[in-house]
């Protein structure tokens, strides 16, 4: 029971340890990544955070999901903000979406400038925004993912209210087959597809009128980034070493998402997106994901209706900037209290169960004292301190158990003294008892150390001796019979007066037909009242076929 409580308390102490200090510390985080569009080129920096293992090492197992295949879209916005991601690919429109009370943070702008543009067909003759006012405009909805597109025509003094614009498909047809006139496409992209069939195609690009907005945009949500500061650190950095691994290494990344990603995609088309990424995030130049406040403030100015003019400090919260969230003193003394704390009462804990485990101890040490005692007690004669007789039975069986399995021989010696009644009733009881014990420890002082001597009855006593046959037996019973017979006895300690007593003794060995242990005790029980019979004072052995041979009589002795 104690081993019990030692192990019980051991594991609540393992467990304590492991949830406190290692769980939090071994467990890879979950983290979902809402991209915005279909697995491409475009995202390549976040599959070689992945597959090269940036996230893992940050303590993150990233998801990352793509976007817009069978024509679904899920607003990357919304996913952050409702939770269902932790980290999303949006574009400029985001400090739209902030200024309009999305709590969204911007973490890296990996495009410097949009890829966004009008495509339109040469054939059509469209040529600028203002040959496009009253043409089917196929964008994408929501309007702010597509801000780009509409600002140009703003500037131009056209509102965008008053534009035809029609749901995208995703898709190139529409626009090839004349069923719209301009499309809302990516220049890493579409471009790439009409050129593989020959189409000769026109960009109306919003650079050209002075929208230059920042592309791909890594956010978050400001709950995020306010519990934990630190998981989005490292994810913006795993984020943009994965970044600078694919655009040193694109040949590698393009074949990782041909194999893995993107398989309906050519090798020339993500060759072709690449290349036009490069020239976008110029990343020679630019580092990658830098984003300068005040690039974000006109983006804002010239988003917002009647392009009213922003407080500088409006956008603080929506820019992301790491020193602001690097763990202060304050923090890292809170993370020392609560691990004092936990410390503390773990050893609070270990001290408990360590006064529980020695008070038990020591409970259990005196309950096994006791009963090592009681035990003692049962098996002791209390007057002379000899095994009684039930010490002298289990020896016995165990003796017999020994005969039984190697013959190893023993022998009994009974012995009784003889008319003891006369003592008690010539000298009183007192007497009696101080010759009993000194009958005892003479008898005791006689026989060798493996022998096993006990008082069965009143003035009755047995002896056993292991390894010895009738022979040997014999010899030393007689020496027993003179050590009695030849010294006087005390009555008590105070007085001299000498009594002399004799014993009877009766002897038997263990005999080979024996089946069980007390036969032999039998026996010489037999022997020994064959010698009272023939006139006490007599040492008699009985053989194994119980025939009586008289071994010393008071004449030898
Ligand atoms: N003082 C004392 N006497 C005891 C004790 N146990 C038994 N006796 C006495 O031992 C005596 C045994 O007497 P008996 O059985 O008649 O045998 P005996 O007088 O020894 O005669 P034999 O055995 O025939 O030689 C009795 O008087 C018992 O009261 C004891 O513990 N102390």
């Amino acid at each position: 029971m104690e081993k019990d409580i030692q192990i019980a308390g051991f594991r609540w102490i393992v467990f304590l340890f492991i949830f406190c200090f290692i769980n939090p510390l071994a467990a890879a985080e979950h983290v979902v990544v809402q991209l915005k569009w279909v697995n491409q080129f475009q995202f390549a920096g976040y599959y070689a955070a992945l597959e090269k293992g940036f996230y893992k090492a940050a303590g993150f197992d990233v998801e990352l999901r793509p976007n817009g295949y069978d024509g679904a879209f899920v607003s990357p916005v919304d996913a952050v903000v409702s939770g269902k991601a932790q980290y999303g690919i949006s574009n400029s429109g985001l400090v739209l979406d902030y200024l309009n009370g999305k709590p969204v943070v911007a973490l890296a702008a990996t495009l410097q400038h949009s890829a966004v543009s009008w495509i339109v067909l040469e054939k059509s003759g469209i040529r600028n925004i203002h040959d496009m006012a009253n043409k089917r405009l196929m964008t994408v909805f929501p309007l702010s993912e597509s801000l780009e597109l509409l600002e140009p025509f703003r500037a131009e003094g056209i509102a965008p209210e008053k534009l035809n614009l029609i749901q995208t498909v995703f898709d190139l047809q529409p626009l090839i087959d004349g069923k719209v006139d301009a499309y809302d496409g990516y220049v890493t992209n579409e471009p790439f597809l009409l050129e593989q069939k020959g189409i000769a195609y026109r960009l109306i690009d919003p650079r050209t009128y002075g929208i230059d907005f920042y592309g791909d945009v890594l956010f978050t949500s400001q709950n995020e980034l306010r519990d934990h500061p630190e998981r989005v650190a490292a994810f913006r950095k795993a984020s943009m070493d994965g970044w600078r691994y694919a655009m040193a290494h694109p040949e590698e990344i393009t074949d990782l998402i041909l194999n893995k990603y993107a398989p309906q995609k050519t090798r020339e088309h993500l060759r072709y997106e690449a290349k036009a990424m490069w020239d976008l995030m110029q990343p020679e130049i630019i580092e990658i994901g830098h984003m300068n406040p005040g690039r974000w403030l006109h983006i804002a100015e010239v988003m917002v209706e009647h392009k009213r003019l922003i407080d500088d400090k409006a956008l603080n919260s929506f820019i992301y900037n790491e020193e602001d969230y690097q763990p202060d003193l304050l923090r890292y003394l809170r993370i020392a209290t609560i691990a004092s704390i936990i410390a503390l009462l773990l050893a609070g804990i270990a001290t408990w169960i360590y006064r529980i485990n020695r008070r038990l101890t020591r409970e259990i040490a005196a309950r096994e004292a006791a009963e090592q005692q009681l035990r003692r007690l049962s098996e002791t004669d209390a007057l002379t301190g000899l095994a009684n007789r039930r010490a002298f039975d289990q020896q016995l069986h165990k003796e017999f158990q020994r005969f039984l399995r190697y013959r190893h021989t023993f022998s009994i010696v009974m012995i009784d003294i003889d008319l003891f009644k006369r003592i008690n009733d010539t000298y009183g009881h007192p007497a009696g008892d101080h010759v009993l014990t000194e009958f005892a420890w003479r008898l005791r002082d006689h026989i060798r150390k493996t022998d096993i001597l006990a008082r069965i009855g009143g003035e009755e006593f047995a002896i056993m001796l292991p390894e010895t046959y009738p022979w040997e037996a014999k010899k030393r019973t007689l020496l027993l019979q003179q050590i009695i017979s030849k010294t006087p006895f005390k009555l008590s300690d105070t007085t001299d007066t000498p009594v002399m007593i004799t014993a009877s003794f009766g002897i038997s060995s263990v005999a080979e037909n024996d089946l069980i242990a007390d036969a032999a005790l039998i026996r010489a029980d037999t022997a020994l009242y064959e010698a009272k019979n023939n006139g006490r004072n007599q040492v008699i052995l009985f053989n194994a076929d119980r025939k009586p041979v008289l071994v010393a009589d008071k004449t030898t002795a």
